[in-house]
């Protein structure tokens, strides 16, 4: 792919960049990232793109070619697909494109698991990874949405003869996943109205980069933040795969995404209001890792201005926020995972097993769907019934917890995946009341459902405590039995990582599944530690009526021996 500096396009463009303060430059295993070309202050301005170079559904030129009824059914068609055919269709405009200097220096190839081969994606078992990665609705969503208007506007979708950069054929579905791609690693969420206004507008050097707004930008950007409530410019994590779906809650089956997507259209305070997935040109170069971030990006009268968040020295990495997600988010929208030395707080909590590779991202997390918690719940209700169970029964047993479901999903607050991070507490108080929800008896449900109220998270009892961290601890095993390989492989693997080095998908989905084992001993741990606080209480609880019992009969006159029969 030929490079251009995409600075130098910036500056030709329109917008500005500190060329004193910042310098693009090769990272190994990270690709181009930024470098601070002097030591940098905190609040230092370093690059300035105005809005007319922002690269949205609604600045393209495309909406101009297509008949209004056209375009808003590639609008409606959801998510990211009108941005996403317009980034093809702008990378095919070549020279003709405002955005022709800024499209060819981006990638053409990338890490995600989107692009793994059956082989690899093999490595990813037992991860919530592959559910995810959306290739197939991807492509179901260009048959229907893409192709029928490259067949009707065969004109509008010819490649210009300038368009000679890119080594995959324009407007095909390659074409379509390296843009979802480039979409997924690299756009930013930004207010709508940074996108609205005229895109021909005010697109001055001095308006984009003038001194006197960075003194008082701090400011004034704080102020644009607060306002539009999410201004934070990271690479917002709520949206998800590449077939132009937010992934949000999982219902039922996973895939239903056209009911939700429904359901984002009827809410007026959704995301996809008030928010506009945008490409920043140069924004985008910024590498990211846990922890490191030391500039951010706001907006400020319809500019996006990259400033310094704490002080820089000359020749360190200049690092944006991605906003600090898992490793398999990471893995699954950018390519890449974090792999830093874990807190030793967290490796304490650990078998010793389990810290031999001491490294990873303290956000991993990984999910348990409902479904899974409804399968141990019928594994351990048969297994009470000592297996005889008829078929019939089990049947009329799994509609019961059906609705059961339904009323979690209506009463709780709550969706039906429960996502279990290091700190564990939250997803326990999730689960928790979930399976007291569905093992609870008919009677206790009926009350609960007249009164609005589900169970508390808080196990009481010595027999529901058990039951309960049963059926938890089962749908853990279940897990850990998924996996596609034994922790022990995995951890010795990642350990020789350093003087062996994996291949980098095996490393990516090894670091993920290591994770998935120090999460699962982390709430399993947990799990046992609440089962015996609660047979605790409950033992003190019987002793403490016992006693009261004892000292009633006892000031009653009577005595604590059994009646002796007569
Ligand atoms: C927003 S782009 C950053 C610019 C990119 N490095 C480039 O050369 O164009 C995000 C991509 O950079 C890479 N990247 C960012 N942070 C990384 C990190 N901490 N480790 C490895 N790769 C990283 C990943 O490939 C990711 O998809």
């Amino acid at each position: 792919m030929e490079q251009t500096n995409v600075l130098t396009w910036l500056a030709s463009a329109g917008g500005w960049y500190d060329e004193t303060a910042m310098g693009l430059q090769e990272y190994p295993g990270m690709g181009q990232g930024a470098v601070a070309l002097r030591d940098l202050e905190e609040d230092t301005l370093l690059f300035s793109v105005p809005s007319s170079l922002l690269l949205s559904a609604e600045h393209s030129d495309l909406r101009t070619h297509l008949s209004s009824a056209d375009w808003k059914d590639l609008v409606d068609a959801g998510g990211w697909t009108a941005l996403i055919m317009c980034m093809m269709w702008e990378d095919a405009q070549g020279e003709r494109s405002r955005w022709y200097g800024y499209m060819r220096t981006l990638p053409e190839r990338f890490d995600t698991p989107m692009f793994w081969s059956k082989d690899d994606l093999r490595w990813l078992k037992g991860t919530d990874i592959l559910s995810k990665v959306g290739k197939t609705s991807a492509e179901e969503t260009y048959e229907t949405k893409i192709v029928p208007l490259l067949q009707k506007y065969p004109e509008v979708f010819t490649p210009d003869s300038s368009a000679t950069h890119r080594t995959i054929p324009h407007f095909s579905v390659d074409d379509f996943h390296v843009q979802g791609s480039r979409m997924l690693s690299r756009s930013f969420s930004v207010p709508k109205e940074t996108v609205k206004p005229d895109p021909m507008g005010d697109v001055s050097m001095q308006s984009a980069g003038g001194d006197d707004s960075v003194d008082e930008g701090g400011a004034a950007i704080d102020d644009a933040e607060s306002e539009s409530g999410s201004a934070t410019a990271g690479f917002v994590p709520e949206q998800e795969s590449q077939d132009g779906e937010p992934n949000e809650s999982l219902v039922e089956d996973g895939n239903d995404d056209d009911e939700e997507e429904e359901d984002d259209d009827d809410d007026d305070d959704s995301e996809a209001d008030v928010e506009e997935e945008v490409m920043v040109p140069v924004a985008d170069i910024l590498n990211a890792a846990y922890g490191l971030d030391n500039a951010h990006l706001s907006f400020d009268d319809g500019r996006c201005k990259m400033i310094t968040t704490k002080r820089i020295a000359k020749g360190e990495q200049i690092y944006n926020t991605y906003g600090g997600p898992s490793n398999s988010y990471l893995l699954r929208r950018y390519g890449h995972i974090d792999a830093l030395p874990l807190p030793s707080v967290l490796l304490k909590k650990l078998s010793p097993e389990l810290r031999t590779w001491p490294y990873g991202n303290i956000a991993d997390d990984f999910e348990i769907s409902g479904q899974d918690v409804l399968e141990a719940v019928v594994a351990h209700w048969k297994q009470t019934r000592k297996g005889k169970v008829t078929e019939q029964e089990e049947q009329a047993y799994r509609k019961t917890l059906l609705e059961r479901v339904d009323r979690w999903l209506e009463a709780s607050g709550f969706g039906d995946t429960f996502v279990v991070e290091y700190d564990v507490e939250e997803a326990l108080d999730e689960m928790i009341p979930f399976v007291k929800l569905l093992i609870m008896d008919p009677a206790t449900f009926e009350a609960g459902r007249a009164k609005q109220k589900i169970p508390k998270a808080k196990i009481e009892g010595d027999d529901e405590a058990k039951q309960v961290v049963s059926i938890l601890k089962s749908v853990l095993s279940t897990q850990r039995q998924g996996m596609g390989a034994e922790a022990k492989a995995m951890l010795s693997a990642l350990e020789q990582h350093v003087t062996e080095p994996l291949p980098l998908n095996q490393y990516h989905a090894y670091a993920i599944g290591a994770a998935i084992y120090r999460l699962l001993y982390v709430a399993e741990k947990a799990l046992d530690e609440k089962l015996k606080a609660a047979v605790k209480t409950a033992q003190e609880k019987a002793k403490s009526s016992n006693s009261k019992k004892r000292s009633h009969t006892d000031t009653m006159g009577g005595s604590s021996k059994k009646p002796k029969a007569k």
